[in-house]
């Protein structure tokens, strides 16, 4: 029985080669970071209030002026095809139909136009990796273009962590199988029948118009990671040249890194240490978000991804001071098992967990559940204050 987002994680295992299962589930060097996602997200208290009338729960949450059915988006995934042909727009369609945002990656396998296309209506937000600055400004200038509704700067990756389970397994873009990938392949004959017409996936918005895959050798340095390094605090301002709507950046987990972000005009945060997936030292991303939100004091939204797999996890960084979460693996497990109706069936998990959460909790909207309300034990933040209220939207 599929009943939570562990029973999907299960079911991903048997369902995919082991090399696009390990991708997904995969950290940095040991893993540490990953487990204190989930185990500080755990050692969170919410005492509930009682005797409050909540025939009507209303889990919706407004974000740049749009009002999002979840305080809940899909965060951005590279290689989606790997789990499912045209897995970014299965992704999108579902994101679109739950009444979420939907990121899409700089390492998706469909055109960044024909992502947009497939779920006109949604809500769509593009991720950038810069590792060439032209062709970044590219990227920008299409999604800009296409009505794609906010620029993630992914930060957290100057370079590629450490991913040892990818090595092992001899996993590489061009994708070039070697017997024991071939050997997978074979030992997952439905995987490899639904691949087969296309071939295998590549990266599909490396050249200016977005047709055709780009150079090998920049889709292994995608692969690989292998960003500009160069790129700093100063460089928004190239940024901001091009986009001038919501701007956000994505991995910031210091609160001096947030006041820095308010300096230089950016539109909204994503605390995240990437899954786990890069410095496997850093701080669980729900025992940054209340340092973080403290330094953001409101003035800007502040998000938050790691370690959700249940609508009490989404609770529980909104009472941190998160405006709303976003999930990584959870959706892909969800692609995996059941291609977009497996998508819908994971965030229809977590949205109904949620109304239950609230409901429990009694907080009949997203803003009873700031942290000061609901007396949340802040174990994992130390003893950070939690935020009073709910960042507005500018
Ligand atoms: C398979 C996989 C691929 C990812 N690719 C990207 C990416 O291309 N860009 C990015 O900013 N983050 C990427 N991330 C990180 C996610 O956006 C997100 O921060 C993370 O998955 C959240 O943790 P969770 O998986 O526990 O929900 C990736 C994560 C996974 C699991």
């Amino acid at each position: 029985m599929l009943l939570n987002i562990e029973d999907y994680r299960r079911r991903t295992r048997a369902v995919l080669p082991r090399f696009v299962h390990d991708y997904i589930e995969g950290s940095a060097d040991d893993g540490h970071c990953m487990r204190r996602n989930a185990g500080d997200l755990s050692g969170i208290e919410l005492t509930p209030r009682v005797l409050r009338d909540t025939t009507r729960v209303d889990t919706s949450v407004e974000v740049f002026g749009r009002k999002w059915a979840l305080p809940l988006g899909i965060a951005p995934t590279g290689l989606n095809g790997l789990v499912r042909p045209e897995g970014d727009r299965l992704l999108a369609a579902a994101a679109g139909e739950a009444g979420i945002p939907f990121s899409l990656s700089t390492a998706s396998n469909m055109r960044l136009e024909d992502v947009r296309a497939a779920a006109p209506g949604g809500m769509q937000w593009m991720q950038l990796y810069v590792m060439h600055r032209e062709m970044a400004s590219q990227i920008v200038e299409r999604a800009r273009k296409d009505g794609y509704q906010a620029l993630v700067l992914t930060v957290d990756v100057p370079v590629s962590g450490n991913r040892e389970l990818d090595l092992r397994n001899g996993f590489r873009m061009p994708f070039r199988p070697t017997p024991r990938l071939a050997w997978d392949l074979v030992s997952h004959p439905r995987w490899s029948l639904r691949m087969a017409p296309r071939g295998a996936p590549d990266f599909a918005n490396l050249t200016p118009s977005g047709s055709g895959a780009g150079s090998t050798s920049m889709q292994a340095a995608l692969l690989a990671r292998a960003m500009d390094q160069s790129l700093v605090w100063e460089s928004l301002a190239w940024l901001r040249g091009m986009w001038k709507g919501p701007l956000l950046l994505k991995g910031v987990l210091h609160p001096d890194d947030a006041r820095m972000a308010l300096d230089h005009g950016i539109d909204g945060l994503i605390v995240s240490n990437h899954g786990g997936r890069q410095n496997d030292a850093s701080p669980s991303a729900i025992s940054a978000l209340p340092r973080v939100a403290n330094a953001v004091a409101g003035r800007i939204p502040v998000f938050m991804d790691g370690g959700i797999r249940r609508g009490g996890d989404i609770a529980k960084a909104l009472a941190l001071g998160a405006m709303a979460v976003f999930v990584g693996r959870p959706t892909l497990y969800g692609l995996a098992v059941g291609g977009q109706q497996g998508a819908a069936a994971v965030l229809k998990i977590l949205a109904d967990e949620l109304v239950r959460n609230m409901t429990l909790l009694g907080a009949t909207t997203v803003r009873d559940l700031p942290a000061r309300r609901l007396a949340a034990t802040l174990q994992a933040a130390e003893a950070v204050e939690a935020p009073d209220a709910m960042p507005l939207a500018r």
